[in-house]
């Protein structure tokens, strides 16, 4: 039996650096995991690809998968959804793959409820100036939207508490370390590997 892999949540405040976070992981030549690709409503930005960024949908055909079950869990962030499709996630999973999510806060809870034994990373900024600083330099938002997404950000960090782990976001090769050393450790989390040894000692 081939053992289920490890879902990872990486979350914190929009701006902190998950995307870029993310990028540099899956940019890695030593990366195994396997990256989820969200569904949104946004509209697509220059550059990004389709499939490969995001799944970009209308608002009728993201809530067409709602109905149907088929996201692991979604938010309305700053007007649209975005979510994670299941059926890729379990698929992964059983074939013993650890698949990678990142997400806003409100769906990192929704996936706790789902799959405790997840890992949930939350990404902190040195703190909230460069918080401001880095929203606004990446230059995609509006004065208004910066507003909003500062205040989203603020009520996010108190979030912080039901996480396993945080990385501060400092420099992103050195939170990309951080990343891969706390799951590589998951993997040899006692609670993992027991049910693999019980099972070779009931077969002896
Ligand atoms: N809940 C949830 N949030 C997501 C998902 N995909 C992306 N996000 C988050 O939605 C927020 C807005 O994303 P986006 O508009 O692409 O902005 P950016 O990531 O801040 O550039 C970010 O905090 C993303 O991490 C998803 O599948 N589910
Ligand atoms: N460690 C870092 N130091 C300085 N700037 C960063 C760092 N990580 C990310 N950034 C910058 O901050 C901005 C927001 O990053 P992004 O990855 O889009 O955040 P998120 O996905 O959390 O919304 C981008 O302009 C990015 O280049």
């Amino acid at each position: 039996m081939t053992e289920r892999g490890l879902l990872i949540v990486l979350s914190g405040p929009s701006g902190v650096g998950k995307g870029t976070v993310r990028k540099a992981i899956f940019d890695s030549e030593d990366n195994d995991f396997q990256y989820s690709v969200s569904m949104t409503t946004r509209k697509q930005r220059i550059g990004e690809i389709e499939g490969e960024d995001y799944y970009f949908r209308s608002k009728e055909e993201f809530e067409q998968m709602i109905r149907k079950g088929q996201m692991l869990e979604y938010a309305e962030y700053v007007g649209n959804y975005y979510g994670t499709p299941l059926p890729y996630v379990q698929k992964t999973l059983d074939k013993g793959k650890d698949v990678f999510l990142e997400i806003e806060v409100q769906g990192a809870l929704q996936v706790k409820e789902k799959v405790p034994d997840g890992v949930f990373i939350f990404l902190t900024p040195p703190d909230l100036a460069e918080l401001r600083m880095r929203i606004t330099g990446r230059g995609t938002d509006s004065e208004d939207k910066i507003d909003e997404r500062m205040k989203v950000a603020r009520e996010e960090i108190e979030m912080m508490a039901s996480y396993d782990y945080a990385v501060v976001n400092d420099e992103v090769p050195k939170a990309v370390e951080r990343i891969k050393n706390i799951i590589s450790s998951e993997h040899f989390r006692v609670e993992r590997v027991i049910g693999k040894y019980r099972k070779m000692l009931e077969e002896l």
